[in-house]
């Protein structure tokens, strides 16, 4: 159980409404009125503004398993940035707690031992590389842990290796003669190479052309079947049913569903409602459905709904082996799910 959220809520200030609100009190003070200061405390967590914040997560309860790969989907502005940033104390709660193995982040020790072993990848990581060299970007981290030069060379390696960069080629180099998505590598070497038990990746692949998405999603693949968790914010549901064990939607800072892509996925109607969509095999799969094709309610690759199609036509038992078409570098149907938890309506 490496993370937990407990009744998370969290609120950013809003230094406009502060200034009006600073402004409004010195008037009132100046004219004898006593206020009390406002408080992101106070009334109920409310998505969007409320006094001088704006709510962005309310009452989240959820629990990612040991070695799982959680993916997160939501519209624009739903509290998916934020969500991920909980994850390793980066941002504390406004409300509720978030555990790390049993110990709350909050408290700065915990979330300074944390910060190792949850490794976050921002969105364009790329744009923080600063080092002259690859490899010293690389050994940025670990070199902050206090390891030994020979461990630090160690872990550099061994995470450009991870990556598929070699090390022997691009350490030398200035990470900035690199083409886009090996700079991208560079920066997720960076984190791994502080040996990290989760990686919380947010759009890893956003701006990618489409043969470096594949890769990268291969990647990401590869580096979650290496028994590391992983979660991954992304707005492609494609991406999402083939790679997540769960799927977590966030609506308005709030969590919608949480279950396995099948569960989540199956709710197309309610998908729609919030401005998402389901995966485009999904979809197909539906409008055959409402066209009289039997196909049962599972989860769909293009291939596996190819097959239940030519099954359907045939007149042959439809298939009841898992949907999703393999994962890029893994396959889906060997990792077995944890056990989900019901979808949340
Ligand atoms: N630094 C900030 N200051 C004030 N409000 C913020 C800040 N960052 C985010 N917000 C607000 O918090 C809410 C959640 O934002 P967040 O970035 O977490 O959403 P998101 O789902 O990741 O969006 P996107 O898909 O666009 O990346 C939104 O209303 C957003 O406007």
């Amino acid at each position: 159980m490496p993370i937990a959220f407990e009744g998370v809520s969290y609120a950013y200030a809003d230094p406009e409404r502060q200034k009006k609100r600073a402004r409004r009190q010195k008037r009132r003070r100046e004219a004898g009125v006593i206020e009390e200061p406002p408080s992101l405390e106070k009334g109920a967590p409310t998505w969007g503004g409320t006094a001088d914040a704006v709510w962005a997560l309310a009452d989240i309860d959820f629990t990612l398993a040991d070695g799982e790969f959680l993916g997160v989907a939501g519209h624009t502005g739903s509290g998916k940035s934020t969500l991920v940033q909980h994850m390793n104390g980066l941002v504390r709660p406004a409300r509720g707690r978030v555990l790390f193995d049993g110990q709350d982040l909050a408290d700065k020790r915990v979330a300074q031992k944390c910060r190792g072993k949850v490794g976050l990848v921002f969105q364009y990581p790329e744009h923080q590389l600063f080092a002259a060299t690859v490899r010293e970007d690389v050994a940025f981290g670990p070199r902050n842990l206090g390891l030994s030069t020979e461990e630090v060379e160690r872990r550099v390696r061994a995470a450009l290796e991870d990556v598929h960069l070699d090390p022997e080629e691009v350490g030398g180099k200035s990470p900035f003669e690199l083409s886009g998505g090996q700079q991208r590598r560079v920066a997720f070497a960076g984190v791994l190479a502080m040996e990290p038990r989760v990686l919380v990746l947010d759009e890893p692949v956003a701006g990618l052309d489409p043969v470096a998405r594949e890769e990268f999603l291969s990647l990401i693949a590869e580096l979650h079947g290496a028994g590391r968790a992983v979660v991954m914010v992304s707005h492609s549901m494609d991406d999402l049913a083939r790679l997540a064990d769960r799927v977590l939607v966030l609506n308005e800072g709030r969590l919608f569903f949480l279950g396995t892509p099948a569960e989540v996925f199956a709710r197309g109607e309610e998908l729609r409602a919030i401005g998402l969509d389901v995966p485009a095999a999904q979809k197909l799969a539906a409008e055959l459905r409402e066209e009289g094709f039997d196909l049962p309610r599972d989860l769909y690759g293009l291939e596996s709904l190819a097959d239940d199609l030519a099954r359907a036509l045939t007149g042959g038992e439809p298939s009841r082996e898992p949907k999703a078409d393999a994962a890029p570098g893994r396959d889906a149907r060997e990792t077995p799910r944890p056990s989900g938890e019901a979808p949340h309506a």
